[in-house]
């Protein structure tokens, strides 16, 4: 029998399973130390993000969240293994992806509207038409009226808001996204997690999403993947949500199977969570 995840995260029987957005296939990432000594940060792993597929990444601090969707993105090239892009084997940039990292990456001596133009006008889209659509971005983003303003006059909300029309822009056929809500305090965290599932659930791209906050995984995910503490990190747990879309972040608390989901997910994670602070603590396992 065909099992896949529907659109609401639930399982489903017999209908044809989506096809593969990101594969990770024995990916190993060992790194290089400035001693000369090599330092193992993942141990092979397999992993796959469906198309229209939100997966989060959780795991201890240093783990190797990060490392993991670098290699997804290209940007840090697999000791072994190989990374598939729908389908394909990556062998460069992944140029398919958008990302969204902890930093934004807004340039301060332009308005907000031109940061957003930008990332069409350097693939040759002329500059009014950039700049229109950019205005239709910042719409979707509610932040139409400050459209003339420079980051610096921005709020670290409103700056995420801005980061995520500069990507979505383009229209990524996947976004990969590491922390992207860190530096932002809790109530601007959950405003931006609606706005992103607002967006997301619009075209469904498929989402990588690293993050240190199991809840904040569980209420946007489809499905919350763990690591373990590394060196050697790997998974330990691929959980499926089955709480039903729409989601609104603060509700998603409230809902039943929410605290059943958290503990099961918790007490996969929580030695892992443990023996990683003590590492980058430099204490002793
Ligand atoms: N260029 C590098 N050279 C050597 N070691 C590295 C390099 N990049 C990352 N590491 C190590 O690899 C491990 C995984 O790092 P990574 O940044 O992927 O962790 P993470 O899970 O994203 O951490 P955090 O949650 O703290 O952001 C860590 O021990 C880190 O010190």
């Amino acid at each position: 029998m065909l099992t896949v995840v529907a659109e609401n995260g639930r399982t489903v029987a017999g209908a044809a399973p989506a096809s593969e957005a990101i594969g990770l296939a024995g990916v190993e990432i060992a790194f290089r130390l400035a001693d000369g000594r090599r330092f193992e940060a993942v141990a092979p792993t397999d992993l796959v993000v469906r198309e229209g597929e939100f997966v989060a990444i959780v795991g201890p601090t240093g783990c190797g969240k990060s490392t993991l969707l670098n290699a997804a993105a290209g940007l840090l090239k697999p000791t072994s293994g190989t990374v598939r892009i729908f389908g394909r084997t990556l062998t460069g940039l992944n140029g398919e992806a958008g990302y969204l990292f902890q930093q934004d990456s807004l340039m301060p001596w332009k308005s907000v509207v031109d940061n957003v133009a930008i990332a069409l006008t350097v693939s040759g889209t002329p500059r009014r038409e950039a700049r229109e659509r950019a205005m239709g971005w910042l719409e979707r983003v509610g932040l139409a009226a400050f459209a003339d303003r420079y980051p610096h006059m921005l709020s670290g909300g409103q700056r995420k808001r801005v980061g995520l029309a500069q990507v979505l822009i383009r229209n990524p056929r996947l976004l990969l996204m590491d922390e992207p809500f860190g530096p932002l305090d809790a109530q601007t965290r959950v405003i931006m997690g609606d706005l992103l599932l607002e967006l997301w659930s619009a075209e469904r791209k498929a989402v990588m999403f690293v993050t240190h906050d199991l809840e904040e995984a569980i209420a946007l995910s489809d499905r919350v993947v763990i690591m373990s503490a590394g060196p050697k990190a790997r998974v330990i747990g691929d959980y499926a949500i089955p709480i039903p879309r729409p989601r609104a972040i603060a509700d998603v608390r409230l809902d039943p199977h929410f605290h059943d989901i958290h503990r099961e997910i918790w007490n996969a994670l929580k030695e892992e969570v443990v023996k990683g602070y003590r590492q980058s603590n430099g204490l002793a396992p």
